[in-house]
């Protein structure tokens, strides 16, 4: 700890953030003038019971800014028994590794911090793994955990702001929301930030003494040593203050916390140096009343006294002239030892392992969907595999051995219709404006047609299965049970790793058959083998039920692709279309298991007519449902006969005019409009078929399963458009079984060879 009074000045530092030789700052810090300065009174050396509380009667007027050396000395003339070095310390506490520049190129090799003593005992190399594993930490945009009322979890990373600190034992950090980032990327206040429910949350908190998680990310720019992963767990902390600062002139929040146990080291503190003195080493933290607010605060900086009362309009009075980054955080305030009535952690840092205990489903529960900590290296492993969970790092495997399902358990019996051949009740729902339906009866299947408006030749049709069609050989029933009993591959593949946040995963499990198939999530592919006789089975039956619906004079060639998808309870799959070039107009799927509903809805730019980033209008006719249909219509049909180019200048003064896009469409009724126009309720056995490509232009759809469900979906995939790279080594085989729907036709009990 350097005590040798050549400190440095806050800001005055090496490269390697190590604080360099002082010298008198021009830009001089704030002391309140003598007369105050004698109230700076140290009593006693408890580090939890209040000091002296006086009443700070607002700054004089004339007052002077004192060098450094005048702020070591005032501190000491007005505590003799406060050590100088203390002050030092407080400087090269808060210095910190302020020049230190991370960004998310940065290896680990190019960092220049010093390596931890210790190792985290949980740490994760994606956001989505940490989120999908950790109870205390779910979050995956915003920095704090909490629900409101309760907060659990806290991350920083990245670029710290000024007095950020990151210490072994104590830690000062900034309440996110509301800040604006300029051109450069530095974060800016522009208005008073007000109390979020995360910092409502956070002050709940230090009343009710609930401790909180901290994480690091790897660019956590205050970190005194290097983060080896992109995302460490820190620790259980206690959350002490939440004081006023300004930034930019406007006010912020700040929060200050105390590592919970503080028996062992921490595993973050650099090697090669001192430790830091710990909590509770310091004297008191000096107290005093504000002239204003009539409310005690503790003094947070070293050149003095200032109300940090959140509600006080005096919070944070730094005279003019003085540039508030050249506080320096008072020690006695950042190492004090806050009395807490916890003496245990809440849940272990640690999870415990889902186990499958006394239930036959536990294998595909929500909490068997989520990660696990790896028992041999600490990381956070997400569910990726069916079977289990395995660590990519050390190899470290565990599951929870399968029970097969019966459909019972995943359906309620009572929804199908006893005497009239077992269909289940119709839940469907549409807007009768936008989407007109039929029905009939096909093979034992109830078939509901459903055209939507404006999209001519576009169909949805929902084939709601009998009985008989659930109980055929190789048909529903037996799928169920075999798709449980054999492993086809099922695995969440990985969507992006864009962000800088590591890799994302979708939330169903999937795997892919025949031809490629790359929307959105790049599936493994596998040839159709006689090994996946089930897959087989459901191409050949979706290509027959497609030959039925899709018009004669179309010529619906048979599917080349599967994409089966297995859903664990609470999984789902969110609005998205299949609207790809390299794909045919048909898209059936085969429902297994729990029912689902589905929705579908018009896209968001079609909706409001205007992109959603640029807010540009789309170059799409609008379609009937959409907002301001009939004015957007008529704009549409006069600049028909204009060329690309004028069409597009006209365009341009649309988003006014017609008042389009998300941001214009202010009401809250004409956001709401948005909403689904066709509501389906899939149940074990049923096919829907989606025919035209211009509902996957205009339309989405989602999938919400009401518990375990498989979907098996079959698409015709254009060879010419996949890459020759990309493409299966064997060419895709023809389906060989010529389902043919002849034994829904025989009579009950007949032989359909008669
Ligand atoms: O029915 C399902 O589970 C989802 C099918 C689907 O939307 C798809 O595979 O794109």
């Amino acid at each position: 700890m350097p005590t040798d009074g050549n400190q440095a000045y806050a800001g005055e530092v090496q490269p390697t953030g190590v604080p360099t030789k002082s010298s008198a700052p021009t830009d001089l810090p704030y002391l309140p003038p003598s007369s105050s300065r004698k109230s700076l009174k140290r009593k006693g050396t408890s580090l939890v019971k209040p000091s002296a509380k006086k009443r700070f009667t607002g700054r004089p007027s004339g007052h002077v800014l004192p060098s450094f050396d005048e702020v070591v000395q005032a501190i000491q003339d007005a505590d003799p028994g406060l050590d100088v070095g203390l002050v030092h310390t407080a400087a090269s506490l808060h210095v910190g590794n302020r020049d230190i520049v991370l960004s998310k190129d940065t290896s680990p090799e190019d960092d220049p911090r010093p390596e931890p003593i210790g190792h985290p005992a949980v740490w994760a190399t994606s956001r989505c793994h940490l989120c999908s594993t950790l109870p205390y930490f779910q979050s995956y945009k915003s920095g704090i955990y909490s629900n409101g009322t309760a907060v659990y979890g806290f991350m920083f990373d990245g670029e710290n702001m000024p007095r950020d600190y990151v210490g072994a034992d104590a830690l000062i950090f900034r309440a996110g929301g509301g800040w604006t980032e300029d051109e450069n990327g530095v974060r800016t206040r522009n208005e008073d930030q007000t109390l979020n429910p995360g910092i409502i949350a956070v002050q709940l908190a230090v009343q009710e003494q609930t401790p909180i998680v901290i994480i690091s990310g790897r660019l956590t720019s205050k970190m005194q040593s290097k983060m080896k992963y992109l995302y460490s767990v820190l620790g259980w902390f206690k959350p002490t203050h939440v004081f006023a600062e300004k930034a930019n002139g406007k006010k912020v929040f700040r929060y200050r916390l105390e590592r919970m146990f503080t028996e062992e080291q921490s595993w973050w503190a650099p090697t090669g140096r001192d430790p830091e003195p710990p909590l509770g080493s310091q004297p008191a933290p000096i107290e005093k009343t504000c002239a204003v607010c009539e409310k005690v605060s503790q003094q947070i900086y070293v050149q003095g006294w200032m109300c940090s009362n959140i509600d006080c309009t005096s919070a944070f009075d730094v005279p003019a002239g003085q540039n508030p980054d050249d506080l320096i955080l008072d020690p006695r305030f950042l190492l004090q030892k806050t009395e807490w009535l916890h003496s245990t952690t809440p849940e272990p840092l640690v999870p415990n392992l889902p186990s499958a205990g006394s239930k036959s489903v536990a294998h595909i529960t929500r909490n068997a969907s989520r990660g696990v900590v790896c028992r041999g290296c600490g990381c956070c492993i997400p569910r990726k595999l069916w079977k289990g969970w395995e660590c990519s790092h050390c190899g470290w495997e565990y599951s929870i051995p399968p029970q097969v399902i019966p459909l019972g358990d995943v359906q309620d019996d009572n929804q199908f219709h006893e005497d009239d051949g077992g269909y289940a009740r119709s839940y469907s729902k549409c807007t009768d404006s936008v989407i007109s339906r039929e029905f009939s009866l096909q093979y034992n299947y109830r078939v509901a047609t459903y055209h939507i408006n404006g999209l001519s030749g576009c169909f949805v049709s929902h084939l709601i299965a009998n009985r008989k069609v659930r109980e055929e050989p190789n048909g529903p029933n037996d799928m169920f049970a075999q798709l449980q009993e054999q492993d086809i591959g099922l695995r969440r593949h990985t969507i992006s790793d864009k962000k800088g946040e590591g890799e994302s995963l979708p939330n169903h499990f999937s795997a892919n058959f025949g031809m490629p198939y790359k929307y959105v999530i790049a599936t493994k592919n596998e040839p159709f083998s006689d090994d996946y006789g089930i897959i087989n089975q459901a191409r050949s039956r979706l290509t027959w039920a497609a030959h039925q619906a899709v018009p004669k004079n179309e010529g619906f060639t048979e599917f080349n692709e599967i994409l089966a998808c297995g859903y664990f309870e609470t999984q789902k799959m969110k609005y998205h279309s299949d609207g790809e070039d390299d794909l045919g107009p048909t898209v059936a799927t085969l429902s297994l298991g729990a029912p689902a509903t589905m929705k579908f809805r018009m896209k968001s730019n079609h909706f409001y007519g205007a992109t959603k980033a640029a807010e540009k209008a789309v170059q799409s006719e609008p379609k009937p449902g959409c907002l301001n249909y009939e004015a957007r219509k008529q704009a549409w049909d006069e600049i028909q006969h204009l060329s690309k180019k004028n069409q597009g200048e006209q365009m341009s003064s649309w988003t006014k005019t017609l008042g389009l896009g998300k941001s214009q469409a202010k009401s809250t009724a004409k956001r709401e409009s948005h909403s689904a126009v066709l509501q389906l309720t899939l149940r074990h056995g049923d096919i829907v078929i989606m025919h035209g490509g211009a509902i996957q232009h205009y339309y989405e759809h989602e999938v919400v399963p009401d518990g375990f469900r498989f979907a098996l979906t079959a698409r015709t995939i254009d060879p010419k458009t996949i890459n020759s790279g990309d493409l299966p080594v064997e060419s895709v085989k023809p389906d060989h079984i010529k389902y043919d729907g002849s034994y829904l036709l025989a009579p009950p009990g007949g032989d359909i060879s008669t």
